[in-house]
């Protein structure tokens, strides 16, 4: 062991979140540290975000043309996964190489150590033989990774996570797909317009539990068109891989498919991180931030290691907050209220703050303003594919709005207005003296706030 370096600051970490502090603090002129065990830019742009939605844009383009026919004449579609996958390999990854993005951290004066970076002390951190004594702390930014449920015969069985789904250079035939989230339904129904046999068994009686009621059934509903099997409620007992998959349910159903997808949520892995040598609680679910992200004395944690949502934009969001905290230079805290999420289905479905049952169980005076896309102007004109709805969530008594769901085409986009009225708390009143421009989707958020009046 060598001595160990002086610094200024330690990122662990370089996905996301980390990327962010550790170049724009290097950017600013503190001596910095970037440590990084696999990629820097982490999950989002090699096995995430980017390249699950070049698939969803791929599938769309498909499931458009296929509306055609009953629409504007006839089509004939034949999808062909090799673009979606050369772009993922070659645009999008680099052939998961992140080169490009070393030499973005190390160009604005970061030194970059690829490694596995544990905490020894408090300021202090350890990358394989190097030690760094960090003045002014560390940033932990170690993400999530997929959690593995332990069901009988799965460990050892060649499953894939959305890594490999990502990977997949080819398609299967078949996939069975475990949990109904964000990824498991994306993911579901991006193979499925390709062609894939795909079934998606989800533990908990609907598909996107975390979400509104309704966004469940659109979600379910628009699986179910694109052939998915949709099964809720039902839990995996066994697994058995002989060459291809058999799921034994807890109904007694014997599934089988080529591949295995496994998308039952993300964990943050605390417990190799040496988070006790800093005070922390290496055996906590996600490290506990204040509103500076300070999870104690010299050190901050940011994105999906602190457990509010895992997001880019929530890591981004934080790491900016801890980058003005160590550079003192003040600004707002962090403010979770209107924390905005896009699964990126077809229907999209954009949603922000609480959901109606969250805003209830808060004891709030709701009010909720409900309406079918398809019962819009824009949604008549637009179908086929006007499947959706605009959900909107009142706190009557402070005359605002507190959550709202944008499902349609184009509902990751809606989201933004609705995002706008949480987050600056734009009394009712106002949003409904607004002119909403016809015939656009997102004017059925005027309909959708008449009752809230
Ligand atoms: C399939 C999929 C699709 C997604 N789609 C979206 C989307 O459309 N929109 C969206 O907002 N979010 C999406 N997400 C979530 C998004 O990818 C994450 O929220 C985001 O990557 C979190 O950033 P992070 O910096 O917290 O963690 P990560 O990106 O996970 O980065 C953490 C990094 O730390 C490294 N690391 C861990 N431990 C150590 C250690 N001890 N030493 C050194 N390095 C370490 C890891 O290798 C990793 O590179 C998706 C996620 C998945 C899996
Ligand atoms: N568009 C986006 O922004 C986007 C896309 C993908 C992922 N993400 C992020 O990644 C996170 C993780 O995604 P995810 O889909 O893995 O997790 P998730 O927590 O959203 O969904 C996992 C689902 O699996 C189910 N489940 C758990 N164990 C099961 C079992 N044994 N059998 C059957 N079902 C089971 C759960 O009930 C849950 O519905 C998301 O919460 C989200 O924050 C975001």
């Amino acid at each position: 062991m060598v001595e160990a370096r002086q610094v200024d600051v330690v990122v662990v970490g370089l996905g996301v979140g980390g990327e962010e502090v550790a170049g724009r603090l290097a950017a600013a002129g503190l001596k910095v540290i970037g440590a990084e065990n696999r990629l820097v830019g982490g999950e989002c742009p090699y096995w995430g975000c980017i390249p699950t939605k070049i698939m969803v844009r791929a599938g769309n383009a498909l499931a458009e043309a296929r509306r055609i026919p009953g629409l504007a004449g006839k089509s004939t579609v034949e999808a062909d996964w090799t673009p979606v996958a050369r772009k993922i390999r070659d645009q999008a990854t680099d052939n998961w190489n992140d080169k490009v993005a070393v030499d973005r951290f190390t160009g604005k004066g970061g030194t970059f150590v690829r490694g596995t970076a544990t905490i020894t002390g408090p300021g202090r951190v350890r990358v394989g033989d190097e030690e760094f004594v960090a003045s002014r702390g560390v940033v932990v930014a170690t993400g999530t990774t997929a959690v593995i449920p332990k069901i009988e015969g799965l460990s050892g069985t060649p499953y894939w996570t959305n890594r490999e789904a990502v990977e997949a250079a080819t398609l299967p035939e078949s996939m069975l797909v475990l949990g109904g989230g964000a990824i498991g339904c994306e993911l579901a129904q991006a193979y499925a317009r390709f062609g894939v046999q795909v079934t998606v068994i989800e533990g908990s009686p609907r598909l996107l539990a975390m979400e509104e009621p309704e966004s469940g059934e659109v979600a379910q509903a628009a699986l179910t068109a694109d052939g998915v099997r949709v099964l809720t409620g039902v839990h995996a007992q066994k697994v058995a891989h002989d060459g291809a998959f058999q799921v034994t349910l807890d109904d007694g159903t014997v599934l089988t498919g080529e591949k295995l997808l496994v998308a039952t949520g993300r964990a943050a892995r605390l417990g190799q991180l040496g988070l006790e040598n800093a005070g922390l609680d290496p055996s906590a679910r996600f490290i506990t931030t204040d509103e500076w992200m300070r999870a104690g004395d010299k050190i901050w944690a940011v994105g999906d290691v602190t457990g509010h949502g895992a997001f880019t934009h929530m890591a981004m969001y934080e790491a900016d907050i801890a980058v003005r905290d160590i550079l003192g230079q003040g600004g707002p805290v962090a403010d979770y209220r209107a924390l905005p999420r896009v699964t990126f289905l077809d229907p999209e479905i954009g949603a922000v703050g609480m959901t109606e049952k969250q805003a209830r169980d808060a004891g709030l005076n709701v009010r909720v303003g409900y309406v079918p896309l398809n019962q819009t102007s824009r949604g008549f004109i637009h179908g086929p594919g006007n499947e959706g709805f605009l959900k909107l969530v009142a706190d009557h008594d402070r005359g605002v709005l507190v959550g709202g769901t944008t499902a349609g085409q184009s509902g990751g986009e809606m989201i933004g207005a609705v995002a706008v009225a949480v987050h600056a708390e734009v009394p009712v009143s106002t949003l409904l003296s607004q002119i909403w421009a016809y015939p656009t989707f997102h004017r059925g958020l005027g309909e959708a706030l008449k009752p809230l009046a």
